[in-house]
């Protein structure tokens, strides 16, 4: 199979109409907007990383039945500044970049003091933010950029740590029945400590729609965590939520500071400054929303790296979460180009395969329960929280589903109990070839899938006056066979 993966992809500003097969419902209206890499090369330079391509705009109008498309690269001044050198100037996460072309060791040595806490890319080509009545394109760096969803046109910078203290920040926030934004960020060695900080941005403030009343002006710290080492914080790319807490995961897939700040010098990636150490164990930290603090039991579980997170909510005095979950970091490796474009089915097997898994923490540890019970008393899973001794609970997870990714749910149940993933299948290939509908509770699946169709994350919209959780319709984005063909 010869997969044109890093092609560079056309623009298409005026909307076109879309071929729909079948019928859309007349209640589905709207904008879907979607963000991923679309442009690979610039001039003679080339990305090394999928994850690194600029930034790519689509939007699909649902109207009366009919669909019209349309896309639009994000000039971001990562993007403007590479268009106006003529070749990649700005470092993206598996490719580090150098404005100056004469990279002789002294000009290197003096950029490098000026890169040592480096000034991350704006190139937001991972998701879509909603803050109030403004839309963002998002990274994981810093920076956010405003777009104009009807026009996909690119509005203001901005820098997250203008507001908030962090260097980094996840493209998965959660928003709350009144479209409050909760976000989880790194502050990087800030103060002699290095922080998650849980941090909240309001959908309305005081005065909204007078100039510079922005949502974001009134971000606020909700809660933050320690990491537990100052030089190497978890990556993460995502976080839970239930009702009454938060649900955080310290994973030992690690950044490393110091690779960090000496990389420009050293000539590699942010993303070889990334590693998984499983030989350490996954903690996890749960946070009371009521009194914005960390509980004080130290649970954990085993090494394991998490990209995703699905849902969670609380039962019978204990919280379930479910995650997609790895053995190891292989996700990360396969996304490099070479090993997309060159022998495809050789370079791209997962060496393990992403998995639902469900999790249960005890909200109330009883400290006379003996050593090795298990604290989960739960028919509806197998999960297990086994007492240990110094406070500590080791949490086994329920495993519910193998050769899932992008899953979502039906977003009303968020925080809460659920039924329905809605996901891309994923087997030892992260190219998806089918959707899946997985129902938790019977343990049973629905997929979908055609040949020479390539379908993205699926996104559940609900219908109107819906009672049953899964009355409603999945959008997929497809790649067309002209994109990827056999
Ligand atoms: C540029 C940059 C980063 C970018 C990370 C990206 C772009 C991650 C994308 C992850 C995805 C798409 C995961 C899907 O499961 C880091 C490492 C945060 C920190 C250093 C600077
Ligand atoms: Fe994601």
């Amino acid at each position: 199979m010869d997969i044109i993966f890093g092609r560079n992809k056309k623009e298409q500003r005026e909307p076109v109409r879309a071929t729909v097969t079948g019928k859309i419902p007349s209640w589905l209206q709207g904008i879907l907007l979607r963000n991923g890499p679309g442009m690979h090369t610039v001039g003679e330079t080339r990305y090394n990383h999928w994850f690194d391509g600029l930034a790519l705009l689509h939007s699909f109008t649902i109207r009366d039945g009919e669909v019209y498309y349309r896309s639009k690269y994000l000039r971001s001044d990562t993007y403007n500044s590479n268009v106006e050198a003529n070749r990649i100037v700005v470092s993206e996460f598996g490719t580090m970049a150098y404005p100056d072309p004469c990279k002789n060791i002294f000009s290197k040595a003096f950029s490098y003091l000026s890169h040592t806490i480096p000034d991350f890319t704006d190139n937001c080509l991972i998701n879509i933010m909603r803050c109030g009545e403004d839309f963002y394109a998002t990274t994981e760096t810093n920076y956010i950029r405003k777009i104009n969803p009807q026009t996909l046109e690119t509005l203001e910078k901005v820098d997250y740590r203008k507001y908030v203290a962090v260097n980094l920040a996840t493209s998965h926030p959660h928003y709350d029945a009144a479209g409050n934004v909760l976000n989880i960020g790194t502050s990087i060695v800030d103060k002699g400590k290095t922080k998650y900080v849980i941090f909240k941005i309001p959908a309305t403030v005081p005065g909204a729609g007078k100039k510079g009343q922005k949502p974001l002006k009134h971000t606020e710290v909700f809660c933050s965590i320690t990491a537990r080492s100052l030089l190497s914080p978890s990556y993460y790319h995502s976080f839970g939520i239930t009702e009454n807490y938060i649900i955080f995961l310290e994973q030992p897939f690690r950044m490393d500071i110091l690779k960090m700040a000496t990389a420009y010098i050293r000539g590699v990636s942010w993303a070889s400054c990334l590693a998984f150490h499983g030989e350490d164990k996954t903690y996890i930290h749960i946070i009371d929303q009521r009194t914005r603090k960390p509980m004080l039991t130290k649970f954990y579980m085993d090494p394991m790296v998490i990209f995703h997170h699905v849902n969670a909510y609380e039962e019978d005095g204990c919280l379930l979460f479910d995650v997609i979950a790895y053995g190891d970091s292989s996700l990360y490796q396969l996304f490099y180009l070479a090993n997309l474009n060159q022998n495809f089915k050789d370079n791209s097997r997962l060496t393990s395969v992403p998995t639902l898994k469900r999790f249960a923490v005890p909200l109330h540890v009883d400290k006379n329960a003996e050593v090795g019970s298990n604290l989960i008393k739960l028919p509806s899973t197998t999960a297990r929280a086994l007492k240990e001794k110094d406070d500590q609970v080791y949490c086994q997870p329920e495993l519910l589903l193998e050769g899932l990714e992008l899953p979502r749910i039906n977003y009303a149940h968020n925080g809460k109990w659920y039924r329905y993933v809605f996901a891309a299948e994923v087997q030892w290939s992260p190219i998806p070839t089918k959707i899946i509908k997985y129902d938790v509770l019977t343990k049973s699946s629905l997929k979908w899938g055609e040949e020479h169709c390539w379908p993205a994350e699926p996104l559940f919209v609900p219908t109107p006056g819906a009672r049953d959780e899964d009355d409603g319709n999945s959008i997929v984005f497809m790649s067309p066979k002209e994109r990827l063909r056999e």
